[in-house]
């Protein structure tokens, strides 16, 4: 469902030098998968994340996602294409000044949903992420957790076919961890949703990803199946990887 051929990513630094972040890379997400991203900090999780939505342009290798080639896209394409990838971030970035509700019909206004439609949406992924009663709460007013949800909610909305989520739980304590796992897992299960996560929580992964890629100094060393919340690593970096856990 997700394809990604060759992609890599440099980056230039202060002093004009060239750094690579993403070395080429390809990999392959099926469809209804949760997948993880895992690395040490540095490792490039989060530019390959921005690889899969464009947010990033690759320098080199394309980017498939039910076969439409988002790397061939103009950027009035990559907008339209980007309605059916949502986003979650490690700082929520939610509208302060906007309520739980108006923070979900956000995108939905962007995409030109009327009033009706957005309206009876946003009550159900209220619903979903268990937040009804906050709808018309300000996100000041809300716990970390709960704004992850309403974060989770609002990626939700626009029926999106991959929900891309960059560390959603790093700022969270365990038990709120938790919560957001399980409603990531929900979202994931009912409505057949692909996840890609990134995470450097190896507890993360165990508990809510199928299979992760292992990420090391901008080189992807292996993709792992997760059996029984244990990562099965192969490679010797990917097996230390896991023990400094
Ligand atoms: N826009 C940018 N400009 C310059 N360098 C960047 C940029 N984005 C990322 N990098 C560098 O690329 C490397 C990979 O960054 P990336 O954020 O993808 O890693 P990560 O595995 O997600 O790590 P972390 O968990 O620390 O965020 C890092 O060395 C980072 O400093």
């Amino acid at each position: 469902m997700i394809t990604l051929e060759q992609v890599s990513k440099k980056f230039q630094t202060r002093d004009k030098k060239w750094f690579t972040a993403v070395e080429p890379t390809s990999l392959t997400i099926e469809q209804g998968e949760i997948f993880g991203l895992m690395g040490y900090s540095g490792a490039g999780k989060s530019t390959l994340l921005r690889l899969i939505n464009v947010l990033e342009r690759p320098d080199s290798g394309s980017v498939l996602i039910n076969g439409q080639n988002l790397t061939a896209m103009s950027e009035a394409q990559l907008r339209q294409a980007r309605q059916k990838i949502g986003m979650v971030f490690q700082q929520f970035n939610l509208l302060s000044n906007r309520t739980v509700a108006q923070n979900v019909a956000f995108p939905l206004e962007i995409a030109g949903w009327d009033k009706a439609k957005i309206d009876a949406r946003v009550a159900e992924c209220l619903e979903i992420v268990d937040l009804t009663e906050r709808a018309n709460h300000y996100p000041a007013q809300l716990s970390g957790g709960q704004k992850q949800r309403v974060g989770i909610a609002r990626a939700l909305a626009p029926n999106p076919q991959v929900i891309l989520a960059d560390e959603p739980t790093s700022a969270l304590d365990p038990i709120t961890t938790r919560s957001v796992l399980s409603c990531l897992k929900e979202i994931n299960e009912r409505f057949k949703v692909t996840i890609v996560i990134v995470t450097h929580e190896m507890s993360v992964i165990r508990k809510l990803c199928h299979r992760t890629a292992l990420l090391h100094q901008g080189k992807l060393l292996e993709v792992a199946d997760v059996k029984n919340g244990v990562i099965l690593a192969q490679s010797e970096i990917g097996q230390e990887l896991l023990r400094d856990d």
